[in-house]
Order: C-alpha cells, then structure tokens, then sequence
C-alpha cells in the first residue's frame, strides 16, 4: 500500500514536471516561475526514487490507544482519508519513540518492530516488547541500552562496500539526542573512533533540514571533511535520505576559484595554520603600502615630458591619510590617489608658475607663466589630466597596488624580503608559481578580508581595463609601467594587473549573470562571502586556528555541529583540545557531548587500540565496543629484508578472509613507495593513489588518508614507524589500529611499540 502511495506521488510528480517543461515563452516572470517549478519537481523524483529501497522500517504499537505508527524515509499522508499519516517520517517528533523508549522508560510504546525490506517485500521483522510484564512473559525484551539490538548487530556485521551508508533504521539513544539537539549555537561532538560521529553528522544535517527547511534550503548546510576521498566515503548518505541542499567540500574547496589540492610537507602546514599568520598577513599588506626612500620622478605629458619629483615624505603623508580612512586596503586607494595626485597638481602647478616661456598648458584662455592666475578650477583641470596620465598610474600602483588574494599571498612567499618584513618564518618561501595547498585556503581568505575586494576589485579592474583600451585608442601604449625612475624589483611581480586579472574581471562579472540559475548550494560554493545557515566540520580536531577562522567567517550565526576525537589529532596544527580551537570565538559558549559506545572495532581490537590510548593520555577512555568479532587480531613479526614478501602474503591472505567485503593495508608515509609494490604484485587491483576507489577489494593507503574510513579487515604495517615519523605518531597508530570491523592484523619489521606489547601472544 505504502509503494502504491509513492508511484502515485512520483507520477504526479512527473506529469507536473512535464506540463512545466511543455510551457514556454513568457514573461522573465513567467520563466522564472517555470525554472523553480522545474527545479522542484525533479527534485521531488530524485527524492521519491531514493526512498525506494527500505521506505518504511519501522512501527510502534502503542500500549492504550492501541495506536500504531508506521516509521519510514519520508511522511506519506493519506488525502482520501483527511491526511492520516500513513508513514511518518523519521525526523518527525512522532518517531521518536522509536529511537528513544527502552523497557525502563517505554513512553507508552509496548512493542518497536524493525522491518526488513528486500526491494519491496518484507525479508524480516525484529520485534522488541517494552512492557517489562509481557517482555518476561515471552522472554524477548529490549537489550540494556541498545535498541533493536538484531537489526544493529546486522547492520553492523554487513560486509562493507566502501560507501558509507545511513543508520535512520538503528539510531542509538545518545545518537539521537545529539541529532535532533537545538539548531542555535556551537555543538561540539567528542566520542572516539566508530562512535558513529561521522554518521550522527550526517543524519543531523538531514534532520535540521527537515525541521528548518525553509531558512536552511536557502541559505544551505555546509559539511566539511577532511579529504576528497573522505568526501566519496560518506557522498552516498544524504542522497539515500533524500537530502540534496548541502554543500560538501574539503578545506581546500572553501576559497571559490582556486583549486587547493596539491601536497606540502605537515611540518609547513602546521606554520601556515598558526594563529600568528594573520597578523603577518596584516604586516604584509601594509607592506605592499611603499615609501620609498628617495623622491620618485614622474614624467608627465602635462608638462610635455617634464618630470616632477614625488618626496617620501609627500607620499608618507597620503599613506597615513589613507590608512586612517580606516578602509581595507584596496578600498583605501581612492583616497591615496586623491592625496598624491593632489601633491601631484600643485607640483604641476609650482612648474608652470616658474616657467615664465610655457605656453597656456591648461589650454585655457589666462596669460602664460603667472601662477596668480591658477584658480581652482584649473586646478580640478589639472588633476583630471594627471589621473589619465600613464605614469601617473603606474606610479599609484606601485605605491600602493590593489591586489587580489592569490597576489598578495604568492608575492609574501616569493619574496625573501617580504617574509622577513612581515616577521613571517622563511620556511614558507617557495615560487609563485607553486600551486595551492589546503593550508594556503585560510590565508587566501583571510588576505580576501585585509584586502576587501568582490565587487570594488572586479570594478576598478573593470574601469583599469576601460582606461588601457582607451589608451591603447590613443596609442599610448606603454602604460604598464613604463618609468625608469622607478625601480621594478622583479619582472613577474605579481602585483602588477594582467590578463588574467582582466579575465578575473570578466569571469566575475559572467558569474554575477549565471547566479539566477544556480542552486543555493551552487551559488554559496561560488560566493567566498556566503553566510551559510549552518556549518558542520567532520574530524573537526584537525583544523588548525587559521582554519577556524576562516570557517566562523563563513557561519556568522555560529550555528555549527563539530565533531570529532582529540585523540585522534594527527596534523601538527590541529587541536589539543575543543577550548583551544573555539574559545576564541563562543567563549564558554559552546555545548558538549559525548559519544561513548564503539559501533565500529569490536572489543578484540578495542582490547589493543586502548594500550595505544593509554599511552597518548592514561585519562582518556577508549569507547566501548558494542560486539565482539570473536576474531583475535594478529601480530607478527619479520625481518626488515622479509618485510614486503611477509606484507605481500598477509595482504593475500586477508583479503581472502575478508569474503566480499574490503580490505585495508595502512602503511607509514615514509616507507609508503617501497611498500606499494609488494601489495600491488600479488594484487594488482588493490586501489592506491592520491584518491584511491574505496570500492576496491583491497586499498592501499598512509593513515593520513584514512582517517574516517573503515574496512572489514585491515592490515597494519611498521608502527613503529607510523609513530615515529610524526609528532603525533601515537595519535596515527591509534587511527589506524580502530579502522577494522572485523579482522586486525598488524606486520612489524623491527621491535614493537611499547604500547603494543600487552597483545604479543595473542
Ligand atoms: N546506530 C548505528 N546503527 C548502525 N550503524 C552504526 C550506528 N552508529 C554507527 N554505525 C556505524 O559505525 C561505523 C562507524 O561510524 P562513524 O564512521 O560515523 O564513526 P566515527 O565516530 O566518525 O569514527 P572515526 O572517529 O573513527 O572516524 C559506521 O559504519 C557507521 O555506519
């Protein structure tokens, strides 16, 4: 009955999609309507086809009443019938006795059945009887704190297939409370590996969606994971729920219009985090505000080619004068041109009015040579002139340039001058022409809030290109910068606009023209300035300050989930602790909770992960495993020589053990290319790479890469050097030890870690 209900939905769905691509022509009103019209309906066939598979999985009897309710994907309502509910959506209040009540507190629900579905037919049924009498009576009641214990355990033990997949059917207690928590305000989300965060996330971004739809499907929920890879693991969930206005990215995707994937060394991420880096930012744009030490000459067709000397202390003069505008830097400009082409106009004036031969220069009707003569007007006239004039621009733009973020940032790395003016370490120097890393994201954006820029640059960029078409017109065509006077430090610099800056412009504007027909989720990945409505940060532990800051930018509301393991931390800048990272935004302001059972490592493994966690912080307490695999994991030793052929048999060996599930070998970063070919001889499809198919039997990968992932059985190879090669090498075993659903085995070529010990013998 409920399938009949969804085909009738979905067929109405397409006959109205139909009708509103048959309508053409118009009004822009009209097309408009229509564009939306569209845009709804397919969206409503999206999300009927992707309740399809286990649309209702749940019903509640109820003890008085005798009510029953039906609990599935979406809410079907009946409209012959006064709208009953037929089946009501997961998020609803309604459901959530169904995730909630226990034998101790049944909220009047006597009997939670899990439904099982095959496609559409019903493979199973789970029943739990929550009245204690009738639960002793037949002797099946609710598990101690884990509801529906046989569809949890099933799902858990499923074979992985390297997409994450969503948990609406067995949603814990203490998952529930943090999903359905207030909207306002910054929760934060602690709980160790397989505690369910990454999923939790998730089915809050579908349950605020749901609950405030309209301020959110407008202003879009932003997630943010840690790698691309990461984002491929979990892209499948929100899909599955029928949720599509959320923007996914990494980082390294928060900076529209630069690509920000390529590698640098941790050690030069973690500096360019640093919270220090926005004041050196702040140093390196006032920087770019030149005075130099001697007068610059500037050659003036006003003065048919005359020059005239520009003081140091003239242009100091105009700097401060523009700094105190309090404008950011590029707004700031007009105002240090009106000074210096005002110095400028009465130094034009002083050389006419000495000149007793020059002829009327302002071609105005006044005798030649008298200075008494010049009155405002000519004056006005005069810094017209100037502000046409070649070098005069040039000048201006070498004294205090407008620069976009990606010039201000390349040019500080560039330059051994530049970093030690703006007290920056000279770790960070390289070429300009080095592509952009994750890390460089939040500078880039910051730079964008020092800078101001948007709308203001792409219009003075716009009007420059305008003045060099007209000078072109005119055959002035050295106009770039074209004094000798003054001394251009560097051929490439990039300060000096070119024709990417005028494409940037034409782009920009394109960009503006397209917006009508975007998504909000597409528009706000497009905008740097989107307020997004709410902002949720997955492995939330490893952004550094810089990163934070760019983030509560992006959320001013401060409506954010963030969630992650302090323990877990594995890049340098990240956090120590929640207080650090947030405190300088909600001190004090920002809730806790905790997740506190393990779904993910069995107990077997749990059992050798915690002797890794005691030895990061002995307070720390290793989540609970919520089963055992009945599996115990494998230590085995080899000789440093034997290493790849002892790797390559266990790698066999395992993934056959795996069944049709995955398996995961995680090796150390520094031995990572001597390792590959050993697992890839006797595999050759095992998946490895920058961004390797987690779909693959076998992946390959550092722990870097798979943090947050999981695998049926994984293979832990050298952690000795896993700890060794980083400051948070304990934090990395740790990752890559709780990774396995089932099966553990860990290959180690010399002694084991200390912390390891407790399991030889397994
Ligand atoms: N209530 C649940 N029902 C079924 N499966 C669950 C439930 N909670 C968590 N899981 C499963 O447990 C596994 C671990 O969940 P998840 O990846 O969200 O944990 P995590 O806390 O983010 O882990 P880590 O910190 O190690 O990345 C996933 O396969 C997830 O689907």
């Amino acid at each position: 009955m409920l399938y009949g209900h969804l085909d009738t939905l979905r067929e109405e769905a397409s006959e109205q999609l139909q009708r509103a691509l048959l309508q053409s022509g118009g009004t822009p009103a009209d097309r408009s309507h229509r564009d939306s019209a569209t845009a709804l309906y397919t969206d409503r066939i999206a999300q009927y086809s992707a309740v399809e598979n286990g649309l209702c999985f749940g019903r509640l009897d109820f003890e008085e009443s005798g009510e029953v309710r039906y609990i599935g994907r979406i809410g079907i309502f009946d409209e012959d019938n006064d709208y009953e509910p037929l089946l009501i959506d997961w998020r609803a209040p309604a459901s959530r006795p169904f995730y909630l009540a226990t034998a101790a507190a049944p909220e009047g629900v006597r009997r939670r059945r899990h439904i099982r579905t095959e496609r559409r037919t019903v493979t199973g049924v789970d029943d739990e009887v929550l009245d204690l009498a009738e639960a002793h009576h037949t002797g099946r009641g609710a598990h101690d704190g884990v509801a529906g214990e046989a569809a949890l355990l099933s799902a858990l033990n499923a074979s992985r297939t390297g997409r994450m997949k969503d948990i609406v059917e067995t949603i814990q207690a203490e998952q529930d409370r943090v999903i359905r928590g207030d909207l306002n305000g910054v929760l934060v989300v602690q709980g160790g590996p397989g505690t369910g965060k990454t999923a939790v996330a998730l089915h809050r971004a579908a349950y605020l969606l749901y609950t405030h739809r309209q301020m959110l499907s407008s202003r879009v929920v932003l997630i943010v994971g840690p790698n691309p890879t990461f984002l491929r693991y979990i892209g499948q969930v929100l899909p599955s729920l029928a949720e599509t206005g959320v923007l996914l990215g990494t980082m390294g995707d928060l900076f529209p219009g630069v690509v920000a994937h390529t590698d640098e060394p941790a050690t030069i991420a973690e500096i360019k985090g640093r919270a220090e880096m926005a004041e050196v930012l702040a140093t390196a744009v006032q920087d770019r505000q030149r005075v130099p030490d001697e007068a610059v000459a500037i050659r003036l067709d006003i003065l048919d080619g005359a020059a005239v000397m520009l003081d140091p202390e003239v242009i100091a003069d105009a700097r401060d004068r523009a700094r105190r505008s309090g404008k950011l830097h590029n707004l700031a400009r007009p105002v240090f041109d009106t000074e210096i082409i005002h110095a400028l106009s009465l130094l034009v004036a002083d050389t006419i009015g000495i000149d007793p031969y020059a002829d009327d220069p302002l071609g105005g009707g006044d005798a030649p040579g008298d200075p008494q003569i010049l009155d405002e007007a000519d004056l006005a006239e005069i810094r017209r002139e100037l502000r046409g004039e070649a070098e005069v621009l040039g000048a201006l733009d070498w004294l205090w340039p407008i620069l976009t973020p990606q010039q201000l940032v390349a040019g500080l790395f560039a330059s051994t001058a530049r970093l030690l003016s703006a007290g920056a370490p000279l770790a960070l120097q390289r070429s300009a022409r080095s592509g952009w890393t994750p890390a460089d994201v939040p500078l880039l954006d910051e730079a964008a809030e020092l800078l101001g820029e948007d709308d203001t640059i792409r219009e003075i960029i716009a009007e420059r290109q305008r003045k060099r078409q007209i000078a072109y017109a005119e055959g002035a065509l050295e106009i770039a910068f074209g004094s000798r006077s003054i001394d251009v430090e560097d051929e490439d610099d990039p300060e000096l606009l070119s024709v990417t800056d005028l494409l940037e412009a034409d782009r920009l504007a394109d960009r503006q023209d397209e917006a009508s027909g975007l998504t909000p989720a597409e528009r706000a990945a497009a905008d740097r300035k989107w307020a997004f409505g709410h902002v949720i940060v997955d492995e939330a532990q490893e952004l550094s300050p810089m990163a934070w800051r760019l983030l509560m930018r992006r959320c001013p509301s401060r409506s954010m989930t963030v969630v992650g393991d302090v323990a877990q931390t594995g890049d340098l800048g990240g956090a120590a602790s929640w207080a650090s990272a947030l405190d300088p935004y909600v001190p004090g302001r920002w809730r806790l909770r905790e997740l506190t059972v393990n779904y993910r490592t069995p107990t077997e493994i749990m059992a050798v992960a915690a002797g890794v966690l005691a030895g990061i912080d002995p307070d720390l307490e290793p989540p609970r495993s919520v089963r055992a695999a009945g599996v115990d994991p494998w230590v085995r030793g080899a000789a440093p020589a034997r290493l790849p052929d002892a790797l390559a048999e266990a790698a066999v060996a395992e993934a056959a053990l795996a069944g049709d599930g995955r398996l995961g070998v995680i090796l150390p970063a520094s031995s990572f290319a001597d390792l590959v070919p050993a697992v890839l001889k006797v595999l050759p499809d095992a998946a490895v790479g920058d961004e390797p198919e987690l779909a693959a039997k076998v992946v390959v990968l550092t722990v870097k890469q798979a943090k947050g992932l999981e695998f049926d059985g994984v293979i832990v190879v050298d952690p000795n050097q896993i700890v060794e090669e980083s400051p948070r090498g304990a934090n990395d075993l740790y990752v890559a030890l709780t990774r396995a659903t089932q099966r553990l085995g860990v290959l180690h070529p010399g002694t084991l870690p200390d912390s390891l010990h407790a399991v030889v013998g397994m």
